[in-house]
């Protein structure tokens, strides 16, 4: 990894794009799972760690959980909704199921500026998505940002910020510009990532790996075994076999549907 975002996946259904405008930035970005061991996530150096939504409550028995000592690490954090509860949670903040949640538009207003919301409106929309709220925010931290509940909370001194609502989604007003802020601002992540010439990078990359072996691919007919096939056949042909595995509990005709796709369109 080479200066780029890490962002810790919670399960929530944003995720994707969340890494989406990372890259738009030409920031590389890599989403992992969030248990992944804080060591490992520092091995690759990054220039920022994101935790994002997640559907789970931080009070839950059974909740996602990261190490405590992420916030030491010396590498800026942004928490996105279940993100900031986490934040809340393990840093001594108080984290409450809020009456009813909120799900859609709500107003923003910016009580303490930060870095986070430099040349943000004072007020503006953004989407939220919860059960949980910050009820309290941890020492060290200041609101930085009201809506009904409290929107967004920071501790600059060890930059880690934090909000309530989704930035990553366009129904947030100001929410690219505050990725960016973060991303590029707070982080200072490189510009160094580029979509162009990443079949030609992974192709070679899967070519060296192989060498000479052959390699087994379970095809499901989705989006990612596909794309891994289609890499994986351009880089080295008859090498590659995949299997297609009829449950049994398939849709009416999927099966017949996929082999026949992949045998017409790409050849495999
Ligand atoms: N019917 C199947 N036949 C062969 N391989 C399968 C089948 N179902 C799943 N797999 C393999 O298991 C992986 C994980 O399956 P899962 O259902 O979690 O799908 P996924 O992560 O959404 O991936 P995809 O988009 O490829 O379906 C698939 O990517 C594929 O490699």
């Amino acid at each position: 990894m080479n200066n780029g975002i890490i962002i810790l996946d919670f399960g929530s259904q944003y995720n994707q794009l969340i890494g989406r405008r990372i890259r738009e930035m030409e920031v590389y970005s890599e989403i992992i799972p969030f248990n992944t061991p804080l060591a490992e996530i520092l091995a690759k150096k990054p220039a920022g760690i994101i935790l994002s939504g997640g559907p789970s409550s931080v009070n839950a028995e059974d909740a996602h959980l990261v190490e405590k000592e992420l916030f030491e690490a010396g590498v800026p954090v942004l928490g996105i909704c279940y993100g900031m509860q986490l934040t809340a949670h393990l840093l001594g903040g108080k984290v409450t199921k809020g009456e009813k949640g909120e799900y859609g538009k709500a107003e923003l207003a910016i009580v303490k500026s930060n870095a986070l919301f430099n040349g943000v409106a004072e007020k503006s929309i953004v989407w939220m998505s919860h059960f949980d709220e910050v009820a309290e925010a941890p020492e060290g931290f200041e609101i930085s940002a009201k809506s009904g509940v409290i929107a967004a909370m920071a501790n600059e001194d060890k930059k880690i910020y934090t909000v309530q609502f989704h930035p990553e989604v366009t129904h947030t007003e100001e929410g690219g510009k505050m990725l960016e802020n973060f991303v590029l601002n707070i982080c200072k992540a490189e510009k160094n990532w580029k979509l162009t010439g990443y079949i030609e990078r992974t192709v070679a990359e899967i070519r060296e790996k192989v060498g000479t072996e052959k390699v087994i691919l379970g095809l499901s007919g989705g989006v990612d075994s596909s794309v891994a096939a289609v890499l994986i056949h351009k880089a080295i042909g008859d090498q590659l076999t995949c299997i297609f595995v009829d449950t049994g509990l398939l849709r009416k005709n999927e099966g017949k549907k996929v082999m026949e796709n992949y045998r017409v369109s790409i050849l495999i």
